[in-house]
């Protein structure tokens, strides 16, 4: 798990006050860090368009030139100038070391976005937009400095912003970079040490990138256990029950050790899941919402699921039941909330009255997250999307793992089913969530077939092949 913050510059002006390093050092190894990128990936030989902007994001364009210089073909552009003090300093380098500037741009093996970074802070000018269209029409390898041009504050994408193959960020990972507007224009992210260790750089942040290796699966380590030891989980089946089938069987096969579908009248489940017209009195912990519907009167719901201490995951048709809603008041119980965006706004709307468009919360994830763990800092909110944002008590977590296989009717009901088993094994709603969402990523990374073709089954199916502590 890696720390992710808002912005850096407060970041940067610790490293010159607490450790004594200047801005130039600070530069040479982000510069640096480009470099190692370049040299690992591509022949020396190679050519390399660096595209330098007016701040200190193309000043590192300008460094990375001059390391690069006399083993690589460098043609450095700076369509606008050089404006500061430093840039024209390390202009100046540059060119003493024999790096020509270039006013054309012309495709490359690499080409090296440094016009605009973390500064970008309105509208890019049809100047930049038509540089930044052309340098995404070359083929070359694109590698976006820190941020790539066009992704503005807090990461909102500009109508033009270049589509890197990978991003080198500077120092820390960023908020910016983890939009879901932004995902198919930063690509692969790496982060650079910037002269001191990551652990001297940083500071402490609330928000947390997922990772691989944060996976802990559910473990069966205990040889005097049984079925009991493992948790009972009640996955209400609806108006839809092909849902609540998919949710059941996720629960079953991520190690919940039995698994009822509480039914309203009699359906034929696959035979490892059990059926029941009441939620057992062994249960441990509760899903609904997968395909629920109207099925289900409301002296049902308010006995079996209001009136009811379980852990609790919500999902789906829950967000448009105002009387299912009023269970995240309750401050004993463990929740886990699950809308995509367009359930997200119906829920808002029905705790606050305000309406948020899909739009706007697209445009303003973290900020929307937030608003709802001011409101409910007890409920764990998973805001499914590109990169899922989870967040309980004030803490954030950014799970970037997603892909565009999961983007298929059913795979919220797998991720239910995770969820609901981890709840009913006995783990704390937050972390049900992030392991949850992490086996559903990591299952659905391993699938072979084409992109097109997972089925939610096959997400399942992978679960077992998954790799964790
Ligand atoms: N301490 C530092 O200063 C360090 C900076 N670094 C690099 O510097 C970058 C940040 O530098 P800056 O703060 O100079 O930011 P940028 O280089 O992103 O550019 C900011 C400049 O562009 C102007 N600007 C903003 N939006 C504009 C627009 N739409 N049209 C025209 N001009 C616009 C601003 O007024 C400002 O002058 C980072 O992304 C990183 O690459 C790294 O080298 C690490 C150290």
């Amino acid at each position: 798990m890696q720390k992710v913050f808002k912005s850096c510059y407060e970041l940067d002006r610790r490293c010159y006050e607490r450790y004594g390093l200047t801005e130039d050092i600070l530069m040479e190894h982000a510069a640096g860090g480009m470099a190692a990128y370049i040299q690992e990936h591509f022949e020396a030989g190679s050519s390399v368009l660096i595209v330098s902007g007016v701040g200190n994001n193309g000043v590192d364009g300008i460094v990375l030139a001059r390391q690069l210089h006399g083993s690589y073909d460098i043609r450095l552009a700076v369509p606008f100038g050089v404006k500061s003090e430093m840039a024209k300093l390390q202009l100046q380098r540059a060119q003493a070391a024999g790096v020509y500037l270039t006013e054309e741009m012309q495709d490359a093996d690499v080409i090296v976005d440094a016009v605009f970074g973390a500064g970008l802070s309105r509208e890019i000018d049809e100047k930049t937009q038509f540089i930044v269209h052309r340098l995404n029409s070359f083929r070359g390898h694109r590698i976006a400095c820190d941020i790539p041009t066009g992704l503005g504050e807090e990461g909102r994408l500009m109508p033009m912003a270049f589509k890197a193959d990978v991003t080198v960020t500077m120092g820390a990972y960023k908020e910016a970079l983890y939009l879901d507007e932004g995902k198919d224009y930063v690509g692969k992210i790496i982060r650079v040490d910037l002269g001191v260790s990551t652990v001297q750089y940083e500071t402490g942040s609330c928000t947390f990138l997922l990772e691989e290796s944060d996976l802990k699966l559910p473990s069966r380590r205990v040889e005097t256990a049984h079925k009991g030891t493992f948790g009972h989980a009640a996955v209400f089946c609806g108006e839809k029950e092909g849902a609540g089938i998919i949710a059941g069987t996720a629960a079953s096969r991520f190690g919940a050790g039995l698994t009822t579908l509480v039914v309203h009248e009699k359906i034929s489940p696959p035979p490892y899941l059990m059926h029941s017209t009441v939620v057992p009195g062994t249960a441990s912990a509760i899903a609904v919402g997968m395909g629920l519907g109207e099925h289900f009167e409301q002296e049902f719901l308010q006995q079996y699921l209001i009136d009811s201490h379980l852990p609790v995951v919500l999902d789906a048709d829950s967000f448009h039941h105002s009387e299912i809603l009023l269970i995240l008041k309750q401050k004993e119980r463990d929740i886990v909330v699950t809308p995509h965006p367009k359930e997200f706004s119906a829920m808002w709307e029905h705790l606050t009255g305000e309406c948020l468009s899909v739009e706007e919360i697209q445009k303003n994830r973290f900020e929307t997250v937030r608003r709802f763990n001011a409101c409910y800092p007890h409920v764990t909110l998973l805001l499914k999307g590109a990169n899922m944002l989870i967040m309980q008590e004030e803490r954030l977590y950014i799970n970037p793992m997603g892909n565009a296989k999961l983007s298929k009717g059913g795979s919220g009901d797998v991720l239910s089913g995770l969820i609901v088993s981890l709840l009913a094994q006995g783990y704390p709603g937050v972390e049900a969530a992030i392991q949850a969402s992490l086996a559903l990523v990591l299952s659905a990374g391993k699938y072979e077939g084409a992109s097109y073709a997972m089925l939610p089954t096959d997400i399942i199916e992978g679960l077992p092949l998954l790799e964790g502590s």
